[in-house]
């Protein structure tokens, strides 16, 4: 085996975008970026639509698929089009668990708890509409719908499109013995979709808005959501939680006898949830105060590993013969390090959506707790501790890949400030100075990466000349760069060549024969 160390670095949301219109990337200062790019082996990947395992290329990239792709070298069909066929074919339907559901629900109501979007990166609004006219289908009568709001995945303050869309839909299906209607919601940022316990307070928050119908009354999302924008002047994603009222009512609370599904695919902003629903009394990261006893249900299995949920409609991927397990076969030390809105990423997703690790003995996980406050006011995040720390297991030598993810260019980008993405992606280009002088001292071979753009992209592109810029918070469908610092190598300029070719590659600078499976090497032999 090769002994010079492999470094890999992820610049979340750092793509390729050859127009510098509302570009972050392009206009930030990253002297050690350019110069990277300029002198060493580059290529440009492919990290959106099928070439990671998403519906269709029109399908923005996103972390989950990326850090998949990249983790197990192969290209999986992912959550978003495991539950479309599922859906189309109907064997959702015929599932033990959804008959489960629909049963316990008669007499009772169900619940759909999630992202209300057509984003197709934690969900899909048509996925939504399908369960709920199976819903009447099956003799349910009364449905609630509990809307998590985007304007991260989608345009900024479109919820209302959404909100219009599935109200006239259930409009459609309410009769006199079917009632279906939306009972409570907030934005996505402020309420239940927490990932890697940064926050637990968002989904306690969720659960006094959902389950206790507990928060500000309104008598339909429509007027919460314009009054919230009038008093706070915030995007979609940070709307504060609402409860529909009736008579001062809520119209529909999680109650004993009730089945209730998430139905967001994607697993990291779906398992707090999941365990607060699914946690007996030993259940302590909140106290829930009123704990219906209720039959619940994700959309997709969120961790295998961890039995989370207990009960799900989508089998997920099911991901084999990942880069960890191949280079834990070769007795490769390996060191995963990231600050906590990114840590999931670089194990959790790296891994094939498994929370555990492979080898106990060969693996560190290094987890900076992340600020919990808006991104735009401090855009450098942890950038500066993830290096000072990824530096010290560089130089001690003990390590043959190390591997990171700096977040700044995403969940700064997904703020939509442009000039606070700006400050994030210089602070990854001043972190990559850093880290170079510490591969030098190793003799170290140094790969830069991304898992999709977002922050190249900070502007919707204009519909006509002069028209109203409108900030844009979501990935894009843009390229990301490839870059080897300190190996003569000759990489492939091949326009097909995707996140899926890494782990060969980085196989290959290991000195390990890459698995079977895999994706072909992005270096030319
Ligand atoms: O924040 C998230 O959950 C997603 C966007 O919905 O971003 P990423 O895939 O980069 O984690
Ligand atoms: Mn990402
Ligand atoms: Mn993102």
């Amino acid at each position: 085996m090769n002994k010079r160390p492999v470094i890999l670095v992820v610049m979340d949301g750092v793509g390729i975008n050859k127009s510098d219109f509302g570009n972050a990337v392009a206009l930030a200062n990253k002297p050690t970026l350019d110069k990277l790019w300029n002198e060493c082996p580059h290529t440009q990947l492919r990290a959106h639509g099928l070439a990671v395992g998403l519906p269709s290329d029109g399908d923005m990239g996103n972390s989950e698929v990326g850090h998949n792709a990249i983790g197990c070298g192969q290209i999986y069909s992912q959550g978003a089009k495991l539950v479309n066929e599922n859906i189309e074919t109907k064997e959702i339907f015929e599932s033990k668990t959804w008959k489960e559901l629909a049963e316990n629900a008669k007499g009772h109501k169900m619940h759909f708890i999630g992202l209300l979007s057509d984003g197709n990166v934690h969900s899909h609004i048509n996925h939504l509409k399908a369960l709920i006219a199976q819903a009447k289908e099956e003799g349910i009568t009364e449905v609630r719908v509990h809307a998590l709001l985007d304007g991260r995945d989608v345009p900024e303050t479109s919820a209302l499109t959404y909100v219009d869309d599935i109200e006239s839909f259930m409009e459609g299906l309410n009769d006199d013995t079917f009632h279906a209607c939306i009972a409570s919601g907030g934005g996505r940022m402020q309420i239940t979709m927490d990932r890697y316990e940064a926050n637990w307070g968002m989904v306690e928050q969720g659960w006094h808005i959902h389950v206790m119908g507990e928060g500000r009354q309104f008598e339909n999302a429509t007027q919460a959501i314009e009054t919230y924008r009038e008093e706070l002047g915030v995007i979609d994603q940070d709307l504060p939680g609402f409860v529909i009222a009736k008579d001062g009512q809520p119209v529909g609370t999680i109650d004993d006898g009730d089945s209730v599904i998430l139905f967001n695919f994607r697993g990291d902003r779906a398992q707090e949830l999941s365990l607060a629903f699914d946690g007996d009394e030993s259940f302590d990261k909140f106290d829930r105060v009123k704990n219906p006893k209720v039959m619940y249900a994700g959309m997709l299995q969120y961790d295998a590993d961890l039995d989370i949920p207990h009960k799900y409609l989508t089998e997920p991927p099911k991901i084999k013969y990942t880069l960890t397990e191949e280079l834990c076969k070769h007795g490769i030390k390996e060191y995963a390090i990231s600050e906590t809105q990114k840590y999931g990423h670089v194990t959790y997703f790296w891994n094939g959506n498994r929370s555990e690790k492979f080898d106990e003995s060969l693996e560190t996980y290094v987890e900076i707790p992340s600020d919990v406050i808006p991104f735009e006011q401090r855009p450098w995040m942890k950038s500066a501790e993830i290096t000072d720390q990824l530096i010290e297991a560089i130089e001690s030598g003990k390590y043959d890949f190390l591997r990171t993810n700096y977040p700044n260019g995403d969940m700064v980008g997904h703020t939509g400030s442009l000039p606070a993405t700006i400050i994030g992606v210089e602070s990854v280009d001043l972190a990559l100075a850093r880290l170079i002088k510490a591969v030098d001292k190793v003799n170290g071979i140094l790969l830069v990466t991304a898992d999709h753009g977002n922050a190249d992209e900070m502007y919707d592109k204009p519909k006509k000349e002069g028209a109203l810029i409108k900030s844009k918070t979501s990935h894009t469908l843009n390229r990301v760069p490839f870059i080897v610092y300190g190996a003569d190598v000759t990489l492939k300029q091949d326009d097909s060549l995707g996140l899926s070719n890494i782990a060969s590659t980085v196989a290959d600078l290991l000195g390990v024969a890459p698995n079977e499976h895999w994706n072909e090497s992005i270096i030319e032999k």
